[in-house]
């Protein structure tokens, strides 16, 4: 198992256990009673095997939307997404989702370790690498203790952490997480925040995270894209040039982490009054500023 800097350190195509995400034109119309709703326009961007990247944008501009029909949930009304080479046209093998509703996602009759195997058991995992892999993964979230509890009887962090401990037991190649820690104390956060970077970091793969929280979306992300509102097309793709050790402290107080912090607001703050492309957009702070002496 490489060290995280190794890790960072590697070509992103070296990384052992991800996998290319493309989207190509993507369209998303919602049909059905009433009028059509255009979601998503048209979306264009790609995802290196290995790579962390956050999406952020207005409310309602199409994030969950996006995320499902990368996650074969949802069909798309035009344009391409493939994994690995591979259209998406349903629920890819190698792909896990990590939702908000960690209440709803989990069986509350199952217990913690029960609920973390019942995705292997689907895979049909052998018995034996099964209990391996709810130990290894309860430990690595910090639940080794809990393993006999039941959903219910733990907090809300400590379900979450039961969600992505059955996410990364799965041994995914690309997990997707639509805002995860919404609901959760800012303290957990911050800890479930780390938690996501470390395993991604020790497994390799590549991660889609949606977010509403600009803060999160930098601290987290090796890129962020920032979407407009809808109907829905990249407004920048913003690279996060913060290394690969973060710290909640350090690096949230560091200048580039503020400097970055300002343009992704500005870039949300002028989706939300409509703009659509970065040629529109009205920016103080553009993308390239330095960071101020002493900030
Ligand atoms: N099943 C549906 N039928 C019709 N319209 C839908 C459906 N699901 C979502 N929409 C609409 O599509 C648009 C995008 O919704 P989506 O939930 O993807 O946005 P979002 O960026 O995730 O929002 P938020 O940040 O508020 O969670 C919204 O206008 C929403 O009302």
């Amino acid at each position: 198992m490489s060290s995280p800097a190794n890790v960072a350190d590697r070509p992103v195509d070296d990384h052992p256990g991800g996998a290319r995400l493309e989207v190509r034109n993507l369209r998303k119309v919602y049909t059905g009673r009433g009028e059509p709703v255009e979601a998503v326009a048209d979306l264009t961007f790609e995802v290196r095997p290995g790579e962390l990247v956050c999406v952020v944008g207005p409310s309602g501009a199409g994030k969950t939307t996006l995320l499902r029909c990368l996650a074969g949930l949802l069909p798309a009304t035009s344009g391409d997404v493939s994994l690995g080479g591979a259209p998406i046209t349903g629920p890819p093998p190698g792909m896990a989702v990590v939702l908000q509703e960690y209440g709803r996602s989990l069986f509350p009759w199952m217990s913690v370790a029960q609920n973390v195997e019942l995705p292997l058991k689907e895979k049909r995992v052998p018995k034996a690498r099964r209990a391996e892999l709810v130990d290894e993964t309860l430990a690595a979230v910090g639940l080794a203790d809990v393993a006999g509890s039941y959903p219910w009887q733990l907090s809300g962090g400590m379900q979450q952490r039961v969600a992505i401990a059955r996410a990364v037991a799965y041994e995914p190649q690309v997990l997707l997480m639509d805002e995860p820690f919404a609901a959760v104390d800012a303290q957990t956060r911050f800890e479930l925040e780390d938690l996501v970077r470390t395993l991604w970091k020790r497994l390799g793969i590549t991660v889609v995270f949606v977010t509403h929280d600009i803060d999160e979306a930098i601290y987290l992300g090796e890129r962020v894209l920032v979407l407009s509102a809808r109907p829905t097309v990249v407004l920048e793709d913003v690279a996060v040039g913060l290394g690969a050790d973060r710290d909640q402290l350090e690096t949230r107080g560091d200048a580039e982490f503020a400097r970055l912090r300002t343009h992704v607001y500005e870039l949300v703050q002028q989706a939300k009054q409509g703009v659509r492309s970065l040629a529109d957009a009205h920016l103080t702070h553009p993308a390239d500023t330095p960071p101020r002496a002493g900030a």
